[in-house]
């Protein structure tokens, strides 16, 4: 064999031989195929009634998915502007959603049984937790119930926890200063929500150890990188590819270090009370996971996949969340006294609790209205059929589709809220205080309400079941940073436009200064 069949070695040689026109007729061959598959194997497109956005070629529409993950909004309001009163659909890496715009399908998709129009199967889909976080959360979603009713009847209880967790968080991520100091946005929201909010799912002091943060963190980027990087490959490759675009087995084994110290020492505890019921036992997640009775969860890695799924759907949220509303702080500084007024008065009589934050209808008012505007997420009432669906105007779709409702075109629609591009901060609290006469207003709703003109955490009996305890770590935070510091953009700098990679959406970063309060 001539030596020059040696050097250089490997696929980057020949991949460098292939010159441009092999290299053409191996991508129409690839094409051809392909189309020639779907066609043979797959069928003609169930959905070609459905009107797209962009390309919707078997093939081309490939070339439409990949501008979704940087350009998916003006997508969606396009589609809205064009197909309103109906659906539309645009492909995603892997699949295709298809979009329903009236609060009338919202509704139709609410009443829905979970065999005709399955939110956890949809969930499965776009996240592909078989392939990321891993199939256990398929099989048995009991996390969510400890969510959902766990957590969510013993709010009043554990408040006082919560509420310590957030007083050592904000000092430690912003200590109190006569001096204006700078901090970035997100990142330094990101901490302080971080460590408050795992303050009911794993405790202190894991909840403020920094590794721990750091990797909680990371993870969603992990789960992203491993989505676009596999998403449109057919099942069979996914498994070995996740290892190559991202770190999320490292990352599991990194939490599970933080973790499993911490579940040895339960264990023993555990055993060592005759009834489990030790004095002082914990009362958060990661116990109520242990004690939920299943054998096969019991390991270190499924307990831990358990917390970082958790906070995977809780903890980028409510950072959003938290740091639009700080951004529409200092951009309407004139909330700032009003909020302060409120909070200060509510405390002076009935003191920290969860009750006094019910009663601060304007700080709720201000957050809902925050993410009517600025939407921490793409889509409500993500779902998949199971089975041929039928709206109520007659339309129907077929088993087996993604169907979604587009969050911010609805949420600002004129049809639905008046003067929707307007922030009024008090719209949903009924205030006089100076705002326009707005309908809205006249509504009292709060901010954990769903609606179906208000879909940013679902609606209906499978809506978001973290929202009662996220609103709660969210009044929390944003009540103490308002009455604790000043705050304003860094000199020079405006609020900076809504990022969305793909369906996620995180604030654009900038600096924000605060300074101990002065007034
Ligand atoms: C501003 C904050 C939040 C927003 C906007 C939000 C939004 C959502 C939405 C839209 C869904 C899908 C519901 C549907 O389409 O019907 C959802 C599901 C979920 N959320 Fe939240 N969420 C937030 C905070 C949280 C928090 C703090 C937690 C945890 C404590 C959490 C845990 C979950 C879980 C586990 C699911 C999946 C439920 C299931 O599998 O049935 N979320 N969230």
């Amino acid at each position: 064999m001539p030596p020059d069949m040696f050097e250089p070695s490997g696929p980057i040689y020949i991949g460098l031989h292939i010159d441009f026109n092999s290299g053409l007729v191996c991508c129409s061959a690839i094409l051809v195929c392909a189309f020639v598959f779907r066609m043979t194997l797959i069928g003609p497109d169930p959905l070609e009634n459905i009107p797209s956005i962009g390309y919707s070629g078997s093939i081309s529409s490939y070339i439409t998915a990949l501008r979704y993950l940087w350009d998916g909004p003006n997508m969606i309001q396009e589609g809205y502007q064009k197909y309103k009163g109906g659906l539309f659909k645009i492909p995603m890496l892997g699949y295709w959603m298809v979009v329903a715009t009236t609060t009338t399908a919202v509704e139709d998709i609410r009443k829905a049984d979970d065999d005709t129009m399955s939110f956890r199967h949809a969930l499965w889909k776009f996240l592909q937790t078989d392939y990321t976080i891993g199939p256990e959360l398929r099989l048995d979603s009991y996390h969510v119930d400890f969510l959902r009713t766990t957590l969510t009847h013993q709010l009043t209880g554990v408040f006082p926890d919560i509420y310590d967790e957030a007083l050592c968080a904000l000092p430690d991520a912003i200590p109190l200063s006569d001096e204006w100091k700078t901090y970035s946005a997100p990142t330094t929201v990101m901490k302080i929500v971080c460590q408050t909010s795992n303050r009911m799912f794993v405790g202190a002091p894991v909840c403020r150890n920094a590794d721990y943060q750091k990797v909680i963190i990371g993870f969603a980027l992990e789960i992203l990188k491993a989505l676009i990087g596999f998403m449109a490959l057919p099942s069979f490759f996914k498994p070995y590819v996740v290892p190559i675009f991202s770190n999320i087995t490292p990352s599991i084994r990194q939490c599970s270090a933080h973790l499993e110290p911490l579940i040895l020492e339960r264990r023993e505890k555990q055993a060592a009370s005759s009834d489990g019921n030790w004095e002082d036992k914990p009362n958060d997640l990661l116990m109520w996971c242990m004690d939920n009775g299943r054998e096969a969860e019991q390991s270190v890695t499924n307990l831990t996949r358990r917390i970082i799924l958790v906070n995977f759907a809780a903890i980028h949220m409510s950072t959003t969340a938290l740091t639009y509303a700080l951004y529409n702080l200092v951009t309407y500084p004139e909330c700032i006294p009003v909020l302060r007024q409120e909070v200060e008065s509510i405390v002076g009589i009935h003191g920290w609790s969860k009750r006094s934050l019910n009663k601060m209808l304007k700080l709720d008012s201000f957050l809902r209205e925050t993410l009517r505007l600025h939407s921490v997420g793409t889509w409500g009432m993500q779902r998949l059929t199971l089975k041929p669906f039928t709206f109520s105007d007659g339309t129907r779709i077929p088993a087996g589709t993604m169907i979604g409702c587009p969050v911010v075109p609805m949420q600002t629609d004129p049809g639905l809220h008046n003067n929707p591009k307007e922030f009024q901060p008090w719209r949903f609290c009924g205030s006089t205080s100076g705002d326009t006469g707005d309908e809205d207003r006249k509504r009292f709703l709060q901010l954990t309400s769903t609606t179906p003109d208000f879909i940013i955490f679902g609606h209906g009996k499978v809506a978001c079941p973290g929202r009662f305890f996220g609103s709660l770590v969210l009044k929390i935070l944003l009540a103490r940073m308002v009455i604790t510091y000043d705050i304003a953009f860094e000199s020079g700098r405006s609020r900076p436009p809504n990022i969305y990679i793909s369906s996620a959406s995180v604030p654009g970063d900038v600096n924000l200064v605060f300074r101990k309060r002065q007034n």
